[in-house]
């Protein structure tokens, strides 16, 4: 597993992570979500002792990583899918880490075929698709056969077959009973893969829990209102303690009042209603609403 422990990392007078606690246990999945330039891609590299941090800890498998005697048969990592030297081919870029590392030639066949590039092996990597090199980057992570595995948003750019595939590959990983931490900027894409969420914002820590604990505790409805004189029925509404957005063609979209408080109130006012639709929160909007005070720019509404 990978416990982080106060974990603090102070660029200038900037703290770009900020006393992060979480654990990354073994089995699972964990998508590790945050807006843009929440400090992510910081804690990651701290992990894998790229980069100091400026307080607390990180143990992988209860070790720290510059006390691991073979780093890579602990922890296996995907950060960068460009990192590699474009003129070498894939088996000697692979063989190139084996071998500094220690490890045996016989697993570069082996990993290349777990991520279906046999075929591709001779090939120069400066010639690579996005979902070639990034299988590539996954190849080499393998090597050691690392208990954690470590993905910096591998997803980022690649067409839905190299999506698909990344994402059935990191639950294959945890089903095998190996502990996956994965970043994202997008919960959309984490619903899919992800067993539990750590989510940051400003490099604080937001939530750590289970998905489904995540849907349950953080999920507010809206509901979708259709009305012959919408616009009065917005004002009453938001009159009410309601909060209301305009939906597509011209239906409200209100939350903070359910659809039974909201076609009361269209009674009261006799106002005609067409439409009072419940609708579940979307993961997207759970994450939106928790980091909406944490992103680093945020765009004006047009
Ligand atoms: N070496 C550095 N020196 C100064 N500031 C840095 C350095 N590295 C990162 N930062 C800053 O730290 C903050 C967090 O960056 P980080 O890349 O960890 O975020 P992230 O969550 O991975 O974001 P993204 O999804 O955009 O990659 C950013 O504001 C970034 O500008």
């Amino acid at each position: 597993m990978i416990e982080v422990r106060g974990l603090t990392k102070r660029y200038g007078p900037d703290t770009v992570v900020d006393d992060l606690s979480f654990t990354v246990e073994p089995g699972q999945v964990t998508g590790f979500l945050g807006p843009n330039g929440a400090g992510k891609s910081t804690t990651m590299r701290m992990i894998l002792g790229l980069t100091t941090p400026t307080r607390g800890s990180v143990r992988v498998g209860g070790e720290e990583y510059a006390r691991l005697p073979v780093p890579l048969t602990e922890v296996g990592a995907l950060l960068d899918a460009g990192a590699m030297h474009p003129g070498r081919r894939a088996r000697d870029h692979l063989l190139a880490i084996a071998l500094s590392n220690g490890l045996p030639r016989t697993r570069v066949d082996e990993v290349l075929a777990t991520v279906g590039l046999e075929k591709a092996a001779r090939k120069r990597a400066g010639g690579f698709s996005l979902g070639m090199r990034q299988r590539l980057g996954i190849a080499s992570a393998l090597l050691g056969d690392p208990r954690v595995l470590i993905f910096d948003e591998p997803v980022n750019g690649l067409d839905p077959e190299g999506i698909r595939w990344i994402r059935d590959f990191m639950r294959g990983l945890a089903a095998e009973g190996r502990s996956v931490l994965c970043s994202s900027h997008l919960m959309s894409e984490m619903a899919l893969t992800a067993d539990h969420l750590v989510v940051i914002g400003r490099g604080r820590l937001i939530a750590d829990m289970s998905m489904s604990e995540f849907t349950r505790t953080k999920g507010e409805g809206t509901v979708l209102v259709r009305a012959e004189e919408g616009d009065e029925l917005a004002r009453r509404l938001t009159a009410a303690g309601g909060t209301v957005r305009l939906g597509p063609e011209r239906a409200l979209v209100v939350s903070g009042m359910d659809a039974m408080e909201i076609g009361r109130l269209a009674s009261f006012h006799g106002v005609t209603l067409f439409e009072l639709t419940p609708q579940a929160p979307s993961l997207e909007d759970v994450f939106m609403e928790l980091t909406r005070d944490s992103v680093e720019y945020e765009g004006v509404p047009a």
